[in-house]
């Protein structure tokens, strides 16, 4: 569906309702539900075992869903349309999946072939292009580091134009320096309007690249931006220290607008909630000056989306 004029689209990318899928009796994941809109970058994270890789088969119309119902690039995840989607959207496994003795051209010209593209040279170009590996197109991928060997991957990926891309960890087992490639190649797709569906276990990938995230774990833990998630499970705190205890820490906190409470936290040290840090810091550092207090520092106390994901997911015992 489209808005009139504008051209953009006013449907989902994706979206699942009560979505399940169970071996026997085994649960891979279920009751999950949300919406991606087009052009959204979307993390799916969650521990081993979690259900990450099934639903994006599932999802990919590699598997068939046993609970609820979804929607693909605009239409019902249903058989009928098991081509159509497929022909509207790419999975890019964890594993390249390349043949190692054909050249990188020739793993893409076969694999062009194999999905149909049309003016398949124009976009086997393309697609080289955009994960710029064009000089190495007549390396055999035997030859190919892992790093490189992940970009011929997403090239292959790319091949038919997809609206919406999976992209299943793409960044395991590389190095650093490979792994931000990978990163500056999933933003440049993002500037194309490609809605990606990211599943890592890589959280701080997830915090860079995406929009949005979800945290699964069989059933849906949260959906939501990763700064809102942070916000909405942990309270908002500056810590302030001084050179020497305060006397009477109550009256200089209790009082600042935008602070509504503190604890010590070790001497000389203080927490305090405030609903809202730029306007708490500057408020307490009048009332720490005005109080006398040798001030050493303040800051703002930042929760990573690790933090997040480690207060949702039931990490074991000891592990955490
Ligand atoms: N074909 C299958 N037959 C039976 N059980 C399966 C099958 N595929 C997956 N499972 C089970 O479904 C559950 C979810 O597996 P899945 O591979 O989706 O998890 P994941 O989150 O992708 O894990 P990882 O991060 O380790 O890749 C696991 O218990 C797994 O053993």
């Amino acid at each position: 569906m489209t808005d009139e004029g504008t051209g953009i689209s006013s449907s989902p990318a994706l979206s699942a309702n009560g979505l399940g899928k169970r071996f026997g009796s085994r649960v891979a994941f279920d009751d999950v539900s949300f919406e991606i809109g087009y052009g959204e970058v979307f993390g799916f994270l969650g521990p081993n075992g979690a259900g990450k890789t099934t639903t994006v088969r599932t999802l990919g119309t590699l598997l068939t869903p046993t609970a609820g119902s979804a929607t693909v690039a605009g239409l019902p995840l249903i058989p009928d349309n098991g081509v159509e989607i497929r022909r509207r959207i790419s999975i890019m496994p964890e594993s390249p999946g390349l043949y190692l003795r054909l050249t990188v051209l020739e793993n893409l010209q076969c694999f062009a072939d194999l999905y149909e593209v049309s003016a398949a040279r124009d976009r086997i170009d393309q697609a080289l292009q955009a994960v710029h590996l064009t000089e190495r197109a007549h390396d055999t991928c035997g030859s190919l580091s892992k790093g490189l060997k992940q970009r011929v991957a997403l090239a292959r990926a790319l091949l038919n134009d997809p609206q919406v891309l999976f992209l299943d960890e793409p960044t395991s087992g590389l190095d650093p320096v490979a792994a931000r490639e990978v990163h500056e190649l999933i933003d440049g797709l993002r500037q194309r309007g490609v809605t990606i569906f990211l599943t890592t276990h890589r959280l701080d990938e997830a915090e860079r690249l995406c929009d949005r995230v979800a945290i699964l774990n069989t059933t849906l833990r949260t959906v939501g931006r990763p700064d809102q998630l942070r916000d909405e499970l942990f309270a908002r705190t500056l810590n302030v220290r001084t050179v020497s205890p305060l006397s009477n820490p109550a009256d200089v906190f209790l009082g600042v607008e935008s602070v509504s409470g503190w604890r010590e936290d070790g001497p000389s040290t203080y927490v305090l909630t405030v609903t809202d840090p730029a306007l708490a810091a500057p408020g307490v550092t009048r009332a720490l000056v005005k109080a006398d207090a040798d001030v050493l520092s303040i800051s703002v106390s930042h929760h990573s989306l690790e933090d997040v994901y480690l207060e949702l997911i039931d990490v074991p015992a000891g592990l955490s």
